[in-house]
């Protein structure tokens, strides 16, 4: 019987794949029915109807695998939703049970404090020790001397516990794996990759400061990778504290809809715990750590108007995005608990909410509530809508689904040097990840065995066998990039890639003593694999190393670490700005390159046209090259060399010598000598072309424009305006709130050198700026004029050498 139905389940998943593609455009009816075009001209309803009634008999059969495995071989012919719907009971229960979650915020709002308070509660670690702490430990998450040292994160440190939530005496476990990220702009990158993988994030703000530059940032990241938050007002203790003005800074500025679902008890040195605005309920920490949790229906006199006010707004707020809610209000009724926490749920999910919770996670104050919420509100891997692309259907999106019998997919998205080889993490999107297995790189076509796979806490490891699908491990021994996917070989899928932002800043840098050669070069290839926002390279006239990064504290740290891991003194030149060049018209080329004076001579002659690429969603697209020879005028043979040709003019461009951006090069008709032509009289000639059609083309230089966001209070504004006005800044919004402003401004990297020195004079301390890379932009003809001579300059002085 079981073998008939896996038969059965076998030919309808083929019957589908073979005459229901037209289905495919209405992926939430699943239909998995040999008669399906018949059911083609039927209603939406009725087909609801029948929707998953074979799949979900087949799954509860036990066959599940076998059609699971025949679905993943077509993804068409079954759709995430019908797989979620029909997981056995085991499976839904895993999932439900596991959250992936980040916690950024601007700097020093206390993540990471927060996360040694999570750890402790969960049990993962004994004792608490603070980020600057006096018993000179340093917290579990900040693993790196400097970062222990200087109170900073630098690296995103991962992490899992396991958090067992209390409601109405019953109890439940959930598996929650946590990465802490730095909030320094310059280490972004870090943010940007965790938020690629997680599924939900805690969004921690300082009760005092509120919505803060790099809030701004931290927000823009999880819009564009879809990330629900839930929000945490920390540092309730601190004189000044208001998580209102919080919660009215995240809808006003960050536009996403908020409310407080809890108040708190007391305030500033006098905060004692906060009111469940759900359950109207308050929840005080007791015992020398706040581990112990007590509740008790009796909210205090003196804030029981304001928990009453605040649950007002909190439902007027739900009603505002969630339908069901909606309604209750408009009948005039009050939402049940459930109701309540069924719409944040379903708002948070759909990220048109956050709900905002407070505390103080130094004084041990209601960090347990942030962890219920989390199970609460933020989702399961189930939940999160993960696509892949299918390289056999012209890259077509299909979803992944964390089912454990599917075939393995998982995305590697951090890689980091350890005492034992490279350590990749993965997060694994659907099936099992098994040591011993073998996994195949969907970019370098590779197999490669997974010789060892650990759960990381933060600088320390759990070697395990398996890890199920969504969750996050980390591998040894896998040779790979940042940003790789892996499957089991049988699908071919690949994953997006993580937003890497252009590099705005470098310096030239050598070791002090020649003897540290190697030792240099090693800690290069370390910090580039590692970082892909980190880049190194060689100036062939000068043999100088450059590395470029994201700013100054960037590169600052790499000087740092190569002192203290590798032992080697370097010598750092001037920062820099890293200008590219572009074309602005189409202009075409003949060009011949003609060596013919005894001997073997050159000959290549090379003709076609150069012009400006359209502008991508990224500002300028990276420069390509295309051939449209007809009738063999050049070989395939010299079209490829041409093409070196054309990469190696573009590394280094006519202008400046920085790298080209945004131009087409064509070569559509040459010439070719039976002798005397070569690839490299190719390769040159069309070096040659490029350098002359550039200048023809109105080549240009172009210089990072960078999002900048400055606070301070508002006092200050006049002085801030002013500083931005001297360096010709482009303000795009300014925002006055109560006591402080916050304006956004397009400004040049090359002007913002020496900004926070004078932005710190200009507002006795008190202002505080960030700064993103926005685009390229043409720089202005005077400084374009001074750089190409300061260039020009040293390149004759070169030669003259
Ligand atoms: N008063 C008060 N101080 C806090 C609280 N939480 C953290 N701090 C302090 O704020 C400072 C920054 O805390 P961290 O936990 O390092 O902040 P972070 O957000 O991880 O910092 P970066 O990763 O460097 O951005 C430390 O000195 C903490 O002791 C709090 O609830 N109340």
């Amino acid at each position: 019987m079981r073998v008939h139905r896996v038969a059965r389940a076998a030919t309808l998943v083929e019957a589908r794949a073979g005459s229901v593609r037209d289905f495919a455009s209405r992926p939430r009816f699943l239909c998995l029915n040999a008669s399906a075009p018949r059911l083609a001209g039927r209603t939406a309803g009725r087909l609801e109807q029948r929707r998953c009634f074979s799949l979900s008999r087949i799954l509860r059969s036990g066959a599940a695998e076998a059609v699971l495995k025949q679905a993943a071989a077509d993804p068409s012919s079954l759709t995430q939703e019908a797989i979620i719907d029909n997981l056995d009971d085991a499976e839904r229960g895993r999932l439900a049970r596991i959250r992936n979650i980040g916690i950024a915020a601007h700097i020093d709002s206390g993540k990471t404090t927060a996360t040694e308070r999570v750890l402790f509660y969960t049990g993962r670690i004994n004792s608490i020790h603070e980020v600057r702490g006096k018993d000179a430990v340093g917290a579990k998450m900040d693993s790196m001397d400097l970062e222990r040292e200087k109170g900073i994160t630098i690296q995103s440190a991962a992490t899992f516990c396991d958090w067992v939530k209390k409601e109405n005496g019953k109890e439940e476990k959930y598996h929650i794996n946590l990465i802490d990220t730095p909030g320094h702009i310059d280490f972004t990158i870090e943010v940007e990759r965790a938020l690629r993988v997680l599924d939900g994030a805690v969004m921690i703000l300082c009760a005092v400061s509120g919505v803060q530059s790099q809030t701004i940032t931290v927000d823009r990241q999880m819009r564009r990778y879809n990330v629900p938050r839930i929000s945490f007002v920390n540092k309730m203790d601190r004189m000044g504290a208001n998580p209102f003005k919080a919660v009215e800074q995240i809808n006003q500025k960050l536009r996403i809809a908020a409310a407080a679902i809890q108040v708190p008890i007391g305030s500033e040195d006098s905060f004692q715990g906060v009111v469940d605005l759900i359950r109207m309920k308050a929840i005080y920490n007791e015992g020398a750590k706040g581990e112990i949790i007590r509740e008790t229906d009796e909210i205090p006199e003196s804030v029981q108007k304001l928990a009453e006010e605040k649950r007002k707004v909190m439902i007027e707020t739900l009603a505002d995005v969630d339908d069901e809610i909606a309604e209750i209000f408009l009948d005039e009724e009050i939402p049940t608990p459930e109701q309540i926490k069924a719409a944040i749920r379903r708002a948070t999910i759909a990220l048109k909410f956050t709900p905002v919770l407070m505390g103080s996670a130094l004084a041990d104050k209601s960090v347990q509530p942030m962890l219920d919420a989390v199970c609460d509100y933020l989702p399961n891997p189930s939940e999160v809508e993960n696509l892949a692309l299918d390289k056999r259907r012209e890259e077509a999106q299909v979803k992944l689904v964390s089912y454990n019998s599917l075939p393995f997919v998982g995305l590697a998205f951090k890689l980091e040097e350890s005492n034992f080889g490279q350590l990749t993490y993965i997060r694994v999107y659907q099936g099992k990840l098994k040591k011993g297995m073998n996994v195949f790189n969907a970019r370098s076509d590779k197999r490669v065995k997974v010789p060892r796979i650990v759960r990381m806490h933060s600088n320390e490891m759990e070697e395990v066998q398996e890890i199920g699908a969504g969750e996050i491990c980390a591998v040894f021994g896998i040779d790979c990039s940042s940003g790789d996917t892996f499957t089991d070989g049988g699908l071919p899928y690949s994953m997006s890639s993580m937003f890497v932002p252009e590099p705005v800043i470098s310096l030239s840098i050598k070791p002090k003593s020649s003897s540290d050669g190697s030792n240099f070069s090693k800690a290069m290839n370390r910090f580039q694999r590692e970082d892909p926002t980190f880049r190194v390279h060689v100036e062939p006239e000068t043999q100088e190393t450059i590395i470029s990064g994201m700013g100054e504290l960037h590169l600052d740290i790499y000087v740092e670490r190569m002192r203290r891991e590798y032992k080697v003194e370097v010598i750092t030149g001037q920062p820099q700005v890293a200008y590219r060049e572009t074309v602005t018209e189409r202009v075409e080329f003949d060009h011949l390159l003609k060596k013919q004076t005894g001997g073997a001579g050159d000959y290549a002659r090379v003709m076609g046209w150069m012009e400006p690429l359209p502008m991508g969603p990224n500002g300028y697209e990276q420069s390509h090259f295309e051939t449209q020879v007809t009738g063999g005028t050049i070989s395939e043979k010299f079209l490829f060399a041409c093409q070196k040709g054309f990469l190696a003019a573009c590394e280094k461009g006519p202008l400046l010598g920085h790298p080209v951006l945004g131009t087409k090069m064509v070569i559509n008709d040459g010439a070719t000598h039976m002798t005397d032509s070569s690839e490299m009289a190719f390769k040159i000639a069309t070096q040659q072309a490029f350098r002359k059609a550039f200048k023809e083309a109105k080549g240009v230089v172009l210089e990072p424009l960078m999002k900048t966001t400055v606070t301070a209070p508002n006092e200050f504004q006049g002085n801030i305006v002013g500083l931005l006005n001297k360096r010709n800044a482009i303000i795009n919004d300014t925002e006055i709130g109560i006591e402080d402003f916050t304006i956004t401004a397009d400004c040049s990297m090359n002007a913002m050198f020496g900004f926070s020195s004078q932005l710190r004079a200009a507002t006795q301390g008190k202002g505080e700026f960030g700064m993103e890379f926005s685009h390229y932009s043409s720089a202005p003809g005077q400084l374009q004029k001074e750089l190409i001579a300061k260039y020009e300059k040293t390149q004759a002085d070169r030669h003259k050498k």
